[in-house]
């Protein structure tokens, strides 16, 4: 095999791509660690601590759509690196002020550039990957992520405690511009586009001109907005109205809404991971110290095994849905009926569930993170190219509603035991606001099935086999 038929540019565009997302995720999860220093920094009680995450969320969720729009538009290298700019400019912010309104803007700015970052990457890889080898990338793309989670908080708390906040936030900050000017002259939309300073130069060089990526075509620049479907995006003539001249963010939102299987990607990304995102987002520590009755270092030692697990689930399905594709959504339901099971298990078990079940519990569910990006392939299959960053957004948004309501009504379910409060924690009290998943993953599944099925119909009126 020669070197030709072996591009080395698009493994670079991935690890730079990947490298931002961590730097995003870096970003995103700055303040676990920090709680306390945070608190004392801005002289903030618990519950103005707790908005930090619940608006950086809610910023993130609501411009996934605003985001994938402008993906469409502008492309992934423009969206990452304005997304880094964001996420910078928000750590400086962070960084210098004393005054709490303005440590939320800089949430604000960090949530938005974090919004920036998954969907583009997931929307930058189809045009340098081949279709068999985009499942393995993507799960390792996500799985890098969880490393950066795992490995970015603890060096961050250590830079704060020793040089101190300014400095640490500072730090955070250079390097998200030292990514940022890497991915100005690197990442590129495709094979036969420009980097960032190239176009801005007006001078695209060899390098980018003579790109070759592993999906086996010729570079898409020159197509016109919609190119014909090289790594399996749906041809535009499977969709009505789509082929009109350019239409408005709520024509195309519409016509991507019509797509069935646009519809049952959000489901899949809704139904599988809200679980797990439950459990080490915020209720995880609570139900297994105040509901069970463990020790912190149990509970810590159980959630750490969740975040392995999640990642060895990530790197076995990605092969795995890359050989039988045409299974993928079966994964999905096999998937996040395992989730729902072994948490009734663990629910309906006599008296306090064992630590063997428990261990059950933060292996399988976990499972749901990665189950949940088989929905960016499917999503892939269904959508014209042109309308890909949104139909991305758009999907991505389904496990963050999902957990936003999960994360919710178990909040509200304590609260109406009167179980609220860490000195009235109860495990019958966990039991009921637990049990409130179970009409979520039913919804999800239920919806699954029946965009399942509208998916067949459609695939069959245009002649296409993939789901
Ligand atoms: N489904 C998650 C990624 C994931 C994979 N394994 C565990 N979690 C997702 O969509 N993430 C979006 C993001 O911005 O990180």
């Amino acid at each position: 095999m020669t070197a030709a038929r072996r591009p080395l540019l698009p493994w670079l565009v991935w690890g730079v791509a990947v490298v931002a997302y961590v730097i995003a995720v870096v970003n995103r999860s700055s303040l676990a660690a920090l709680g306390p220093a945070t608190q004392e920094h801005f002289g903030i009680d618990a519950t103005a601590l707790s908005m930090f995450a619940v608006i950086q969320l809610v910023v993130y969720a609501g411009l996934q759509i605003p985001v994938g729009t402008l993906l469409d538009r502008f492309g992934p290298t423009a969206m990452i690196l304005s997304g880094g700019i964001l996420m910078l400019t928000g750590q400086l912010v962070m960084a210098t002020v004393h005054d709490v309104r303005l440590a939320i803007l800089a949430r604000v700015l960090v949530g938005a550039g974090d919004a920036c970052t998954f969907i583009s990457v997931i929307r930058l890889l189809p045009e340098w990957f081949a279709l068999r080898q985009l499942p393995v990338v993507n799960q390792i793309t996500a799985l890098l992520g969880q490393v950066g989670q795992l490995i970015s908080v603890m060096p961050l708390a250590l830079a704060v405690s020793v040089f101190g906040w300014t400095v640490g936030f500072a730090g955070v900050a250079a390097v998200g511009l030292l990514i940022a000017l890497i991915g100005a002259v690197v990442l590129r939309d495709a094979p036969g586009r420009g980097t960032a300073v190239e176009r801005m130069l007006g001078r695209i060089g060899r390098m980018s001109r003579g790109a070759r990526s592993f999906a086996g075509h010729e570079s898409t620049a020159e197509l016109g907005a919609v190119a014909p479907p090289p790594t399996e995006l749906v041809s535009i003539v499977g969709v009505r109205g789509a082929a009109a001249p350019p239409a408005g963010f709520w024509r195309r939102l519409r016509i991507l809404l019509r797509i069935p299987g646009v519809r049952l990607a959000f489901w899949i990304h809704f139904t599988p991971p809200f679980a797990a995102n439950v459990l080490l987002l915020l209720w995880g520590t609570p139900f297994f110290t105040g509901g069970v009755g463990l020790s912190p270092t149990a509970s810590a030692g159980l959630l750490s095994l969740a975040v392995v697990a999640s990642m060895v689930a990530g790197a076995t399905l990605g092969p795995l849905t890359s050989r039988f594709m045409e299974r993928r959504v079966w994964v999905v339901l096999v998937g996040s009926c395992a989730v729902m099971l072994v948490w009734v298990v663990t629910l309906l078990w006599p008296g306090s569930p064992p630590f063997a079940v428990l261990v059950v519990l933060v292996l399988v569910v976990p499972v749901g993170g990665p189950t949940s990006m088989i929905a960016f392939e499917v999503a892939r299959s269904h959508t014209p190219r042109s309308y890909l960053g949104l139909a991305t957004g758009f999907v991505n948004m389904g496990g963050f509603i999902a957990t936003l309501i999960a994360v919710f009504l178990i909040g509200l379910t304590l609260d109406l035991q009167g179980a609220g409060e860490p000195e009235n924690y109860s495990l019958p009290a966990f039991r009921w606001a637990f049990a409130t998943q179970i009409p979520i993953w039913l919804l999800g599944l239920a919806m699954i099935l029946l965009e399942m099925r509208r998916t067949g119909r459609w695939m069959n009126r245009h002649g296409r086999s993939l789901r």
